[in-house]
């Protein structure tokens, strides 16, 4: 099977110009440097990020280079070799090739790193001089907890020290709390202790999604890492403060990955790219459209445009699994749309080639991308930043946070009831209205539903952002609660004066004795409304009583 040349194909043409500063060739795919604009702009992708491919000590270290541990994933020097052309000069797969790799299993996994190495970003967590890292290196693992978003490595970093522990023989067990039983733990315990009794050899257990086992199914590990018999590592994407038992948590060291930002999702998409070995159209370099011919090879390949990268990479925001599933569905839709693909964007290219433009990655990931966990942190770290920027007195922040919480799928009435608290306790006395407003937006919202609501919603938030703000009855109130709550002993009974005497015995009793009524008096009233041992006391100016 044979490429065809440049004067045949305009892309080809525009790849061609890329040469390889070894073969004097044009690059294929997995030698292409290719930097997309985020990246680029960035600065921060490392340089073994692009063309990593090119690197076979570091494939190696990964254990990708005899494929062992990764059936379907596609090597891309190995892929130049297979695919190699005459005179020895390495070629894209045919697109064909491309739709057979990708299809079957999720681009994610077979992209999964083994080695550290591989692992892109996360510095602060496992950086070179981290203590973390030091560790794993010496292959020293301490019970961790691997908290952070979806999509930023918990698993893979699992996995990476999963893949170390073979090499020093330590077992590495697995189990995902969404399907394990308390059964599951106590037998993999149980073995753990034989192991360590009668081989000497240590056991790590990985408990995915550990927040989803409750505080007496997190109990049941807590003696057996206390003593040594396992090392626990549990990944969560909640905050484990909340969600994993104190005193387990006191055992295992924290690690907190973050967000992946949009550098390192190129970075972790580019490998995927060239892994595959599709090219990277240089978008800002249009193909001549005189000179395109007809390919008449079968050996089609896949290209795709650099900012289509660069978009999935934000779209994507900080989750890489998104990114590469949304690799994944584009390539594969244009894949199966190969037929009808004739011009683009102005230019013609050979039926067998296809292109993923930015438009086909933006598609997939357009509306999911939003990452907003209803039930979860996300939930509340937006509710908050939305009811701070509106105290701050900020609208265009505060609708910013109304819209991340809307087009995430947050309940209208959820908000329409956080406003109406908002109303209250920062607008308060200083525009009494703003809590009409805030009842009348929930009402609105719950008549209309969304997506109607959601303008309701906007002008109450503008509304309350823009309102002057006190809350003088707010805290008062706090010290009233504080009061109460602080009292040593019975709380004083209410001042005979102040009860109500519907009975004769209660008037016998003294209820109602000496009560001034108010309106009865033209000069303002001396009056104690407070019991004795609180007489003086304000609630407006004191904490204390
Ligand atoms: N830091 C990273 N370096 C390289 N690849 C990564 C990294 N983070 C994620 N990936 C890629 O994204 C995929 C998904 O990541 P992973 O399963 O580790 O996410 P996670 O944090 O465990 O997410 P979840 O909480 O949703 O399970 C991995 O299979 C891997 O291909």
């Amino acid at each position: 099977m044979e490429v065809s040349g440049p004067e045949d194909d305009p892309l080809l043409a525009q790849l061609h110009r890329v040469q390889c500063p070894v073969c004097q060739q044009a690059m294929p795919a997995a030698h292409i440097n290719a930097r997309p604009a985020a990246a680029a702009a960035a600065g921060g992708a490392s340089p073994r990020s692009w063309g990593e491919a090119e690197a076979p000590e570091e494939e190696e270290a990964a254990g990708d280079a005899d494929g062992e541990d990764d059936a379907g994933r596609w090597d891309a020097d190995a892929g130049a070799a297979a695919f190699g052309a005459p005179g020895g000069r390495p070629r894209a797969p045919a697109a064909e090739e491309v739709r057979q790799l990708l299809e079957g299993k999720p681009l994610a996994d077979t992209m999964r790193p083994d080695a550290l190495q591989d692992f892109v970003g996360q510095g602060r967590a496992v950086g070179p001089e981290t203590l973390l890292r030091s560790l794993l290196e010496a292959s020293e693992v301490p019970s961790l907890i691997l908290w952070g978003p979806p999509g930023c490595g918990k698993t893979t970093l699992a996995h990476i020290i999963a893949n170390n522990s073979k090499k020093h023989s330590i077992r590495f067990v697995t189990l995902s709390a969404t399907s394990a039983k308390t059964t599951d733990v106590r037998d993999v315990i149980k073995q753990a202790q034989n192991e360590k009794r009668f081989f000497k050899r240590k056991t790590i257990l990985f408990i995915d999604e550990i927040h989803r086992f409750n505080k007496s199914q997190q109990d049941t590990f807590l003696p057996h890492v206390e003593c040594g018999t396992i090392t626990l590592i549990g990944a969560t994407t909640e905050n484990p403060s909340f969600q994993v038992n104190a005193a387990l948590l006191s055992r295992c060291r924290v690690i907190v990955l973050e967000k992946l930002p949009v550098e390192a999702v190129v970075t972790i998409l580019m490998r995927a790219v060239n892994s595959l070995g599709i090219q990277v159209l240089d978008s800002s370099r249009p193909a001549d459209p005189l000179s395109h011919g007809s390919n008449s090879s079968s050996e089609s390949s896949v290209l795709i445009e650099d900012k289509a990268v660069d978009t999935l990479a934000h779209l994507s925001d900080g989750d890489a699994r998104a990114g590469l599933n949304g690799l994944q569905l584009a390539v594969l839709a244009r894949l199966s749309a190969r037929k009808t693909f004739g011009k683009k964007g102005g230019q013609s290219y050979p039926p067998s080639r296809v292109l993923v433009t930015e438009s086909d990655v933006k598609e997939g990931l357009q509306r999911s991308h939003i990452l907003y966990d209803r039930a979860g942190e996300e939930h509340y770290n937006c509710i908050s930043a939305l009811h701070k920027s509106m105290r701050g007195s900020d609208s265009s922040a505060a609708l910013y946070w109304l819209g991340r919480m809307l087009e995430g799928g947050e309940d209208p009435l959820y908000v329409a009831r956080r406003l109406v608290r908002f109303a209250s306790e920062d607008v308060g006395l200083a525009d009494p209205s703003a809590l009409t407003q805030a009842v009348a937006t929930y009402q609105g919202c719950h008549f209309i539903g969304m997506p109607e609501c959601e303008v309701l919603l906007a002008q109450c938030v503008v509304y309350l952002a823009r309102a002057p703000k006190s809350v003088e009855v707010y805290s008062a109130y706090n010290n009233v609660k504080a009061c109460l709550r602080g009292h040593q002993g019975p709380l004083p009974p209410v001042p005979l004066h102040l009860r109500n005497a519907p009975t004769r015995l209660m008037k016998d009793l003294g209820y109602g004795q000496g009560y001034k009524y108010n309106p009865a008096y033209s000069e303002p009233v001396e009056q104690e409304y407070l019991p004795q041992e609180l007489r003086g006391v304000d609630f407006f100016k004191q904490r204390r009583c």
